[in-house]
């Protein structure tokens, strides 16, 4: 029996929204690592260096020097050595449930290839039969072996991973790539889900899609430094979570991290929300009030939806900020803070502050160490990866047992345009693993009015509020009018409207007429 060929299963991508494994599929002849790894009946698990002392330096490493640690399984039939299959990774270590999986890999390319080899052999006895009889038949089944055993082995065993485990495809992948460093092996350690050790790195932020390494890479330079970060991206697309790895990956980790969404308190709240204030600042202050640049002091202030924060609040926001100290309302003492500033908005700030809604002193403070987030309809290759996190999440907390999704249902994904991004992605899961009833999810109810409006040019644009389309098309206006509101040249007229109107609404909108 021949030797077929040790495969590597370490180069993987998604092709189509297929997890599809690129083996480097070679012929070789035996080698000494090979001979050593037909002594085990498991998957064992060694860096290249312990490789090659077991082989006594006499492997020629090949392909995989670029890897690290190699995982290797024998194939046997019949206690005969037919190949050995590799598992092979850059930098991070495999845990158990991956070696798991990889046996059961091993397995199911064992039975291709027994099958290969008893049609083959069927095929030949039949053949052996027929050398003195009908020699077209003879040709004829001559052909059918030698399509045999020319047939890609690999392109069987994927024909039959797809149908036996899908998902599973899709976590090892998943796995593979987000695996951490392991120093030691007890097996509580290794028995830890993926999720849960995840959790303790970037905040159980999932994504490889190369924009999403870039966030990583961008997290891991910043978290140690003091700098002011500023995270943009559109909404969902989990500004929060990175602030929260900078926060934990950071020195001030020991100390707290608290978070303000600008947008969910009111103008007339935020300043005291901020600073705090005396007993009896305002109506209503009944009690002195520590604010949340105090309550952060030693730590990091994460100022969510900065981008909706009044020019008037801005102004006091940089003093903040510059001078490192507070004063609460009402009160006369400065108290000094030592707070580290990440802020976060959805909103297009370098163009907010063209348009006056945002002070460029405070966007050049804010923006030191600017981190953007991808949407993502910008990173569909990442679309199963988090479709079968949040179907395991919330299966687990649902307690039920949900394998997986139909490829017809993880294309509708990647096509869909997601403008709630992974929230609307993890809501949609939770809600369809609550009513789902069979074992794979075969059905999504994508909403089929997408928020998004193409532009001229057929781009998806966001749906815009009133009151920014309002204020938006006043500014374009004021612009071409530069400045001038009443008279015949005035925006006002332009616009059908009294001029005093204008006024009041340039006032409510928060539009800045210096500006133009
Ligand atoms: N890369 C990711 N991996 C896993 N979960 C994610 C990821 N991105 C976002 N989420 C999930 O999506 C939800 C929204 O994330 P988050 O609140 O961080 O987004 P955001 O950009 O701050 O949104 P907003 O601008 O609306 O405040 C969270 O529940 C989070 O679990």
């Amino acid at each position: 029996m021949n030797l077929i060929k040790e495969s590597y299963l370490s180069e993987y991508d998604f092709d189509e929204g297929r997890p599809n494994f690129q083996f480097i599929d070679v012929p070789t002849p035996i080698t000494s690592i090979q001979k050593i790894i037909a002594q085990f009946s498991y998957p064992v698990l060694k860096t290249m260096e312990e490789w090659k002392l077991e082989a006594r330096n006499n492997h020629n490493v090949g392909r995989t020097a670029d890897y690290h640690y190699h995982c290797y399984l024998p194939l046997e039939v019949n206690n005969t050595l037919i190949g050995t299959i590799g598992l092979h990774n850059k930098s991070r270590q495999l845990d158990t449930e991956c070696l798991r999986f990889f046996s059961i890999i091993a397995d199911l390319l064992l039975d291709v290839v027994l099958f290969k080899i008893e049609d083959a052999r069927q095929l030949k006895d039949k053949m052996h039969a027929q050398s003195d009889g009908d020699p077209v038949e003879f040709n004829n089944l001559k052909k059918q072996i030698d399509a045999i055993e020319q047939s890609s082995t690999l392109d069987s065993f994927f024909a039959r991973c797809e149908s036996v485990f899908p998902v599973a495809y899709q976590r090892l992948k998943f796995q593979l790539d987000n695996m951490v460093v392991h120093n030691s092996h007890s097996d509580e350690e290794a028995l830890l889900s993926t999720d849960e050790r995840f959790a303790g790195n970037y905040e159980g932020i999932i994504g490889e899609c190369p924009e999403m390494k870039k966030v990583f890479s961008l997290i891991d330079r910043v978290a140690a430094s003091e700098s002011t970060v500023l995270i943009l991206g559109e909404t969902g697309t989990g500004k929060e979570m990175v602030a929260k790895a900078i926060h934990n990956c950071s020195d001030r980790s020991g100390k707290p991290l608290v978070m303000v969404n600008c947008a969910a308190v009111p103008p007339n709240l935020i300043e005291s929300e901020l600073f705090g204030h005396e007993r009896g600042a305002f109506t209503g202050a009944m009690d002195k009030r520590i604010g949340k640049f105090e309550l952060a002091n030693g730590g990091t202030l994460f100022l969510d939806e900065i981008g909706e924060l009044q020019l008037e609040l801005q102004v006091k926001l940089l003093r903040a900020l510059q001078e490192k100290e507070i004063e609460r309302v009402g009160g006369k003492a400065t108290i000094k803070t030592d707070v580290r500033i990440i802020s976060a908005t959805n909103r297009d700030l370098a163009e907010e502050v063209k348009k006056g809604f945002f002070r460029q002193d405070l966007y050049f403070r804010l923006n030191v160490f600017p981190i953007h987030l991808p949407a993502l309809k910008q990173r569909t290759e990442d679309i199963p990866l988090l479709a079968v996190h949040f179907l395991h999440k919330y299966s687990r907390k649902a307690k039920k047992d949900i394998k997986g999704f139909t490829n017809g249902v993880l294309k509708q994904m990647r096509n869909y345009a997601w403008p709630g991004n992974v929230r609307e992605m993890e809501h949609l899961i939770e809600r369809q693993v609550l009513l789902n009833k069979g074992k794979v999810v075969n059905e999504i109810p994508l909403p089929t009015h997408e928020k998004t409006l193409n532009d001229k040019n057929g781009k998806p644009q966001k749906v815009k509020t009133i009151d920014e389309n309002e204020r938006d098309h006043i500014f374009d206006v004021l612009t071409l009018c530069k400045g001038k509101i009443s008279g015949p040249s005035g925006a006002a007229k332009l616009l059908g409207v009294p001029a005093t109107t204008l006024n009041s609404k340039i006032k409510r909108l928060g539009l800045n007429r210096k500006h133009f």
